[in-house]
């Protein structure tokens, strides 16, 4: 049966409606400027009808009949002198024009005393930053003129500067990074601590704009995220630098947020992730949060240095293959994992050169999430053990290909501690809490172009992928159901988006990974020898990556 178009102004009407609204509006605007003196002067008989009104009732009773003969004479007058009606009406039109002008107070043109005041102390501190002796026409000089330096400004209600354009001259070296951070500390000193701010640096025209940034949200807890496979939420960010936004549920209230993605597997350029930040920073409530979203379409191995069961809720659950809280357990899984990435690579090597597709069990990612490996690190040394940070070089150095993430949080002074691979290969890095620039840079290997608050709440801090920029982040709130002070409606959230039990709770023991026994008795031949004694090709994981197709 053929379809009948949809009637005009139903396919079409969006755009109608538009054009006859804005018409409609341009041809109001229009009227009201051609009749503008008609409204004027109306306005202003009314007022001055109503002053009249308000004089008569105001007059006494006794002094009316006086005030009525006045006005009666002047009325005599005005009609007896020659043109005196037509006077009269003239004079009558321009007293209500005057009466009937707009009142509005207009706005003050440029800033008040005080917000002048707050833009000459900031003048006069940046001079010695942006003057030189050899100048002949400085821009910035001590009682010079802040209003030729500061081209744009807007003031909060609360009369502290909220955006501001700084001009400085082009000798400034605003290409490296200790000036520019000098300039950035001396204006958050001075346009008010507690609040962070935005540093835009156009070093082709030598302008500095500064906004002071809205807090990120912090209520927004754990749930699924609209993303495709591969793609991991870290948290939430600024519109400015994310062009994408998430859907997400706050309780009855459904917003749109810019978040940080990270994509992991085959073709991750950052596919292994650190995070570190102060003791309470909230580093374990992100990697529940990964394992969270990874459990969806891969499996995940926790080891947890820290000791305190903040992954129980994992244990037993459907794709959870380990989590581990002691030394031994963490030694056993992480040498599985290291064994499994090597057979993943293998398989998908021999596949390749068979001309066949990877097979089906080398697709499925696996995760190998560690919370305070350089826990494990002490107590390794101290008992005469192998460093299970060791065991993390083949997942590191070759777990792209093989569809192995490592994931790895710890506290920031253990950044020592941290093996080379771990410092190597972890592209993806997150820094959470109260950090120091310095840190900062440390950490994620370039500067924010924002200020670090002293103060800031659990799950607040900074995410850098790769050589990309530093994004402000906010992990969603994922905390640990089990813990006491977990309020109701996140425990709820959180128990939601766990798998399913496939072991019961009693049964699963504190290490639910392979056994290291069958895990070996599974794995394919992995070095030269056994593979040798095995009739395949000597393939180690090293060869199977210079083989892996690009
Ligand atoms: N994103 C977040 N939103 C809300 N609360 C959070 C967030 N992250 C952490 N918290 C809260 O902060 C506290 C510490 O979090 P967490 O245990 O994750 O920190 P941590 O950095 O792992 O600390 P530690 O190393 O001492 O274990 C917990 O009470 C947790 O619920």
């Amino acid at each position: 049966m053929a379809r009948r178009p949809l009637p005009r102004i139903l396919s079409h009407g969006g755009a109608q409606l538009a054009r006859s609204r804005e018409l409609a509006r341009t041809a109001a605007d229009s009227a009201t400027d051609i009749l503008y003196p008609l409204i004027m002067i109306t306005r202003g008989l009314r007022r001055l009808a109503s002053a009249g009104l308000r004089r008569w009732t105001d007059t006494p009773k006794d002094k009316r009949g006086a005030l009525l003969f006045l006005v009666a004479s002047v009325v005599l007058v005005v009609a007896i002198v020659p043109y005196g009606p037509l006077l009269a009406v003239i004079t009558l039109m321009a007293v209500a024009a005057w009466q009937g002008r707009d009142r509005a107070p207009s706005e003050p043109d440029g800033p008040d005393d005080s917000q002048t005041q707050r833009l000459k102390s900031l003048y006069e501190a940046l001079v010695p930053y942006f003057s030189a002796a050899e100048d002949p026409a400085p821009l910035y000089a001590h009682g010079g003129e802040w209003e030729k330096a500061f081209p744009a400004y807007e003031f909060d209600a609360t009369g502290r500067i909220a955006h501001l354009v700084i001009s400085y001259p082009a000798y400034f070296p605003d290409g490296e990074a200790e000036s520019r951070a000098r300039i950035q500390h001396l204006l958050t000193a001075k346009s008010g601590r507690g609040r962070e701010y935005h540093f835009a640096w156009d070093e082709e025209s030598n302008q500095l704009t500064v906004t002071v940034l809205a807090p990120l949200p912090s209520d927004i807890c754990a749930q699924r995220y609209v993303t495709a496979p591969g793609e991991t939420v870290l948290g939430f960010t600024d519109p400015t630098q994310v062009q994408r936004t998430l859907p997400l549920t706050h309780g009855e209230e459904q917003r749109d947020v810019p978040p940080v993605v990270w994509r992991t597997g085959i073709r991750s350029t950052e596919p292994h992730l650190l995070a570190l930040g102060q003791p309470g920073s909230g580093t374990s409530t992100l990697l529940r949060s990964i394992a969270l979203q990874a459990l969806q379409h891969g499996d995940v191995v926790v080891v947890d240095g820290g000791g305190t069961g903040e992954y129980a809720c994992l244990t037993g659950r459907d794709g959870v293959l380990a989590v581990e809280c002691g030394l031994a357990g963490a030694l056993t899984s992480l040498e599985w994992a290291a064994h499994e990435t090597e057979r993943r690579l293998i398989a998908a090597n021999r596949a390749h050169q068979a001309g066949h597709p990877p097979p089906d069990d080398t697709r499925r990612p696996l995760w190998i999430l560690l919370d305070r490996p350089s826990a494990f690190t002490h107590l390794a040394a101290a008992d005469g053990h192998k460093d299970p940070q060791s065991l993390l070089q083949v997942p590191l150095r070759h777990g792209r290909p093989a569809n192995v993430t490592v994931v790895i949080a710890d506290q920031l002074d253990s950044l020592d501690v941290l093996s080379d691979p771990v410092r190597q290969h972890t592209r993806a890095r997150v820094a959470l809490g109260p950090v120091t620039a310095q840190q900062l840079e440390a950490v994620l290997g370039a500067p924010p172009n924002t200020t670090p608050l002293d103060a800031v709440p659990p799950g607040r801090g900074y995410a850098r992928l790769g050589t990309g920029p530093v994004h402000r982040i906010q992990v969603p709130a994922t905390p640990n159901p089990y813990d006491e002070a977990t309020g109701e409606i996140h425990r709820q959230a959180v128990l939601e988006l766990l798998p399913p039990r496939t072991t019961p709770a009693d049964a699963a023991t504190e290490r639910q990974g392979p056994d290291p026994a069958e895990a070996a008795a599974q794995a394919e031949p992995v070095t030269a020898e056994a593979a040798a004694a095995a009739g395949a090709e000597p393939v180690t994981a090293e060869a199977a990556v210079a083989a892996e197709p690009q």
